[in-house]
């Protein structure tokens, strides 16, 4: 294109044949194709030539006539300015059919004139299909209005707008383009037509990513690199610092990788190291941060609630994944395992070279200790960690092998010591004869998810207790039973309990479900329906723990619930603290007004018994009447007895 001219009219509008002294140029023109034209037909008519062979001889002659028309006119000025003209017009077509840039005209609303062919390889839409059409087709939506405003401000005002803009291609994918706008003038300075000239970002926005992905990532795992992690560790710290809570820091060291790398060679202990990376990942959360240092040695990061317990967890996990055996290729199979050493933060470090000079500490320990183990910094999280996994592990043997039993303590009517049931209290009896109480061992439970098949064998083993005393004709009319939370949001849950009902062959409205006020404040559809599916079984639903839950006390109109176990924290203050008198006063009567059981939990003292009858409670449940015992004691001390006459309190 040639440079503007002074007008300010953009080049793509100057026409060299316009130029004064120029016009003379025209006549000449006219009579050449006149000459020619005629030349042609009398050609044609006399030799009787087709109409291509004509025109090759018009062609080869005409040349020569109208140099000597235009030489003999003195106008050599004119042939020179037209020839001038015809170039300039080939150099502007070859200029917008070759660029590389995508170019587009458009008329003063935006709808498109002309678009090149890189236009329609970058946006995917050929020439024809945007012929008319506004370039507002293109928008990616990645802009706001504002932006549109001020792009249209700077171009009316000054004739140009230059920047980075997000555009849509045709195939629906957004891109960023780098688009210059110029406005194009005629003679009088007005506007006519605006033209974008714009370059695709995208090829270099990938290679910038690329190189930044390259700067982080170690080039053979395309795990985090130690630049990552140090950025991430204290990102970490800082957010601690300023939220509070912990994280963890594992240091993991391979145990035979250089006798991999020696025996069997270079490329095959990369092998080795990036099917290490493969192993590793499906262990960690999306918030964790897995990074190789070089050689064999990784580090973790967990982020998010760092307990002791969670990371030796995920430690066991990262040694059990490695303890398996790799195949690197058709013939060698290795193995290789690793050592981890763990530090915690706060607790450990604040920063992030402390805390991995600690963590490699705590790894040189695990070493020590005999490989294919982890250490923590501290002894005594190391000794915590170890007992809470030799205790989940004792769990699992315990189950497999049936350790458990079930205790059943007396629900008694507060007026006449009567039992009106029992609620089934789980115990776990270890090889050596120790019976372990559920609070030693049901937290875990519910952590590691060993509730479900425990909690499913306690109801199983309640329900056909229970079943054994019905058919045998003895008084007693319900036993509860504990659902754990995880136990509840089973997908299955009704099919299960309706399984162990009709294997047990207990009728439902013997059985009463306890369940926890946290369950309800999960204010899905899914509790709602699951509860009025178990009532409408015909199984009773009781709240544990009444009161110390966070109490929003429409649930119990919402939810069809039939008994409120009042805490025992409330009942143990009654005789001397009067709000837990005065609590327990008004959960009574509130139970009253909804139609619902009250039963107390934990009575011990007689005059505990006697404010509790008082306030117009019936059941009760304590070692005033009765610790939990075995089905047998129970039957013996509570149903044989109270089959022939009235049962008496014990304790
Ligand atoms: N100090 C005192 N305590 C009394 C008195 N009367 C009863 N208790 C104790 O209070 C607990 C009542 O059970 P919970 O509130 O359901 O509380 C239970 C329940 O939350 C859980 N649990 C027990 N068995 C199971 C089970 O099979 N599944 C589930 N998910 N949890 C269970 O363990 C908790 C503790 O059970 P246990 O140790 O058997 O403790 C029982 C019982 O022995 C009393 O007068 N004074």
């Amino acid at each position: 294109m040639s440079p503007a001219p002074k007008s300010s009219a953009p080049a793509c509008c100057a026409n060299p044949l316009l130029r004064p002294g120029h016009r003379q140029a025209w006549p000449l023109v006219l009579l050449y194709l006149c000459a020619g034209g005629a030349l042609l037909a009398l050609l044609q008519g006399a030799a009787g030539l087709s109409d291509g062979g004509a025109a090759v001889l018009v062609l080869g002659s005409s040349a020569a006539v109208l140099y000597l028309l235009l030489y003999r006119s003195g106008t050599p000025r004119g042939l020179a300015a037209c020839r001038d003209y015809v170039h300039r017009l080939n150099l502007a077509s070859a200029v917008f059919s070759a660029a590389r840039e995508g170019i587009v005209v458009t008329d003063l609303e935006g709808r498109v004139e002309a678009v090149n062919p890189a236009f329609c390889q970058i946006t995917g839409y050929g020439e024809a299909e945007l012929q008319g059409f506004n370039l507002r087709l293109l928008k990616s939506g990645r802009q706001d209005g504002a932006f549109y405003r001020q792009l249209w401000r700077d171009l009316l005002e000054s004739g140009h707008w230059q920047g980075e803009i997000w555009n849509r291609r045709k195939n629906g994918e957004t891109y960023p383009q780098w688009l210059t706008i110029s406005t194009v003038r005629d003679e009088a300075h007005q506007p006519v037509s605006y033209v974008g000239v714009f370059l695709d970002l995208s090829p270099i926005r990938r290679s910038e990513q690329k190189l930044l992905h390259l700067a982080h990532h170690d080039p053979l795992t395309d795990l985090p690199n130690r630049t990552l992690f140090l950025a991430r560790l204290e990102h970490a710290l800082s957010l601690s610092a300023r939220e509070g809570g912990s994280g963890a820091v594992l240091f993991l060291d391979l145990d035979r990788f250089k006798d991999v790398n020696d025996s069997l060679g270079h490329p095959t202990g990369d092998r080795l190291l990036c099917a290490v990376a493969e192993r590793l990942r499906p262990c960690l959360r999306e918030s964790d941060t897995l990074a190789r240092l070089g050689g064999d040695e990784f580090l973790l990061l967990l982020e998010t609630a760092a307990t002791p317990e969670r990371a030796a967890v995920v430690a066991e996990k990262l040694l059990e994944q490695l303890a398996a055996p790799f195949r690197l290729d058709d013939r060698s199979e290795v193995y290789v395992g690793a050592s981890i050493g763990i530090c915690l933060y706060p607790a450990d470090g604040d920063n992030a070279t402390t805390l991995i000079q600690h963590a490699d500490s705590a790894l040189y320990q695990a070493k020590a200790a005999g490989r294919h183990t982890f250490r923590f910094y501290s002894e005594a999280q190391t000794r915590q960690a170890d007992a809470r996994l030799a205790l989940e592990a004792a769990l699992r043997r315990g189950l497999e092998k049936e350790e458990f039993l079930l205790y059943y303590q007396p629900q008694v009517d507060l007026r006449t010591a009567s039992l009106e049931g029992v609620e089934a209290l789980v115990r776990w009896s270890l090889p050596g004869g120790e019976l372990v109480p559920p609070a030693r061992f049901i937290p875990l439970a519910e952590e590691t998810g060993l509730i479900l098949p425990l909690g499913e064998w306690v109801l199983r083993q309640a329900c056909r207790q229970m079943q054994q005393w019905v058919a045998r004709g003895l008084p007693i009319r319900r036993v509860a039973v504990n659902l754990s939370s995880r136990q509840f949001r089973q997908a299955d849950l009704l099919q299960r309990i309706n399984a162990i009902l009709a294997e047990t062959g207990l009728a439902p409205r013997y059985l009463e479900l306890e369940i926890t006020e946290s369950l309800l404040m999960d204010n899905s559809a899914q509790v709602d329906a699951k509860l009025e599916a178990l009532e409408a079984m015909g199984i009773r639903l009781a709240i544990d723990d009444f009161g110390t839950g966070y109490s929003s006390l429409s649930y119990l109109k919402r939810f069809p619930l039939h008994t409120l176990k009042l805490d025992r924290s409330f009942i143990r203050d009654i005789a001397d603290d009067p709000v837990s008198s005065n609590i327990v006063a008004s959960i009574i009567e509130l139970g009253q007004h909804l139609d619902m059981d009250i039963l107390a939990e934990g009575v011990e003292t007689d005059q505990q018994r006697g404010i509790l009858l008082q306030n117009g409670c019936r059941t009760c449940q304590g070692y005033l009447f009765s610790h939990p015992l075995p089905a047998e004691e129970l039957e013996a001390r509570w149903l044989r007895a109270a089959a022939g006459h009235e049962a008496r309190p014990c304790n």
